[in-house]
């Protein structure tokens, strides 16, 4: 049965960012994702996950400037010290919340531009090496140019090139079966290729983006699917309600902690 992260930035925002913890665990999840952490102190989100026994699958590092409009900053040139910064603060997080795979967000920036690409891998292969002295994984994931027009890693391809490449054993792959959906579909074919890079999965409905109950993809399928193969990490929810978080949560009930 997969294990079910609730995404705190997408669901449960009825509540403070803190309650989010107590909403989840009370709705039966036993793990949590979100973006980021950074606007709460690392010993209170501790405490959320401590008292609600919950782990914490997933967050990313720092993203750059997010209100001016930064997604990132791995792949732009004149970075490379903000990204060695960045690293460490997630570390820090890191160390507080138990969390054993961060993911690192490219930026926005052209995909063949060298000067992107040369940036990117060295802040990759930086972020990499600092995380595998603690024991974490470090993520790389292909969005979709529609959520997140400009975005430099475009392609479940290049991110698999890479992390061939680079041969780094803590570097893996965050399939989020939304955007390889609207990116190139073939869903299952490829959970079942790259399944041996994946460090995180995460899903939603599409075209919607919202709970994974139906529209173009056939979730209890896949569910099966990410079972057979053996898949021992996390499934992220990342996904905004229709409507209330409880109110959409009939297709959580046979997954959930009672
Ligand atoms: O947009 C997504 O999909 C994510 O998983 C985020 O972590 C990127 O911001
Ligand atoms: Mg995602």
């Amino acid at each position: 049965m997969p294990v079910f992260a609730a995404n705190l930035t997408m669901m449960f925002n009825e509540w403070s960012f803190l309650d989010r913890f107590d909403a989840a665990a009370e709705a039966g999840f036993t793990a949590v994702e979100y973006l980021f952490p950074y606007e709460a102190p690392p010993e209170a989100i501790a405490e959320r996950l401590a008292r609600n026994g919950l782990q914490q699958a997933l967050f990313n590092l720092p993203p750059g400037d997010w209100a001016a409009g930064e997604r990132g900053i791995a792949a732009l040139p004149g970075r490379f010290e903000d990204v060695k910064s960045d690293v460490e603060r997630a570390l820090d997080y890191a160390a507080a919340t138990g969390v054993q795979r961060l993911h690192l967000m490219a930026g926005l920036a052209d995909p063949s531009d060298e000067r992107a690409t040369a940036c990117y891998r060295r802040s990759v292969a930086h972020a990499a090496g600092r995380l595998a002295e603690k024991g974490i994984d470090l993520l790389i994931e292909p969005i979709n140019g529609r959520n997140m027009p400009g975005y430099f890693l475009n392609d479940f391809g290049i991110a698999e090139r890479l992390i061939d490449e680079l041969a780094l054993a803590n570097l893996k792959l965050q399939f989020d079966i939304y955007h390889r959906q609207i990116l190139h579909g073939d869903v299952a074919m490829a959970l079942r290729q790259l399944l041996p890079v994946t460090g995180h999965i995460q899903i939603a409905s599409v075209p919607s983006r919202h709970e994974p109950d139906g529209e173009e993809l056939n979730y209890p399928y896949l569910f099966e699917e990410i079972d057979r193969l053996g898949y021992a990490g996390f499934v992220g929810c990342e996904y905004t309600p229709r409507g209330g978080t409880l109110d959409g949560l009939a297709w959580f009930k046979p997954f959930a902690r009672s």
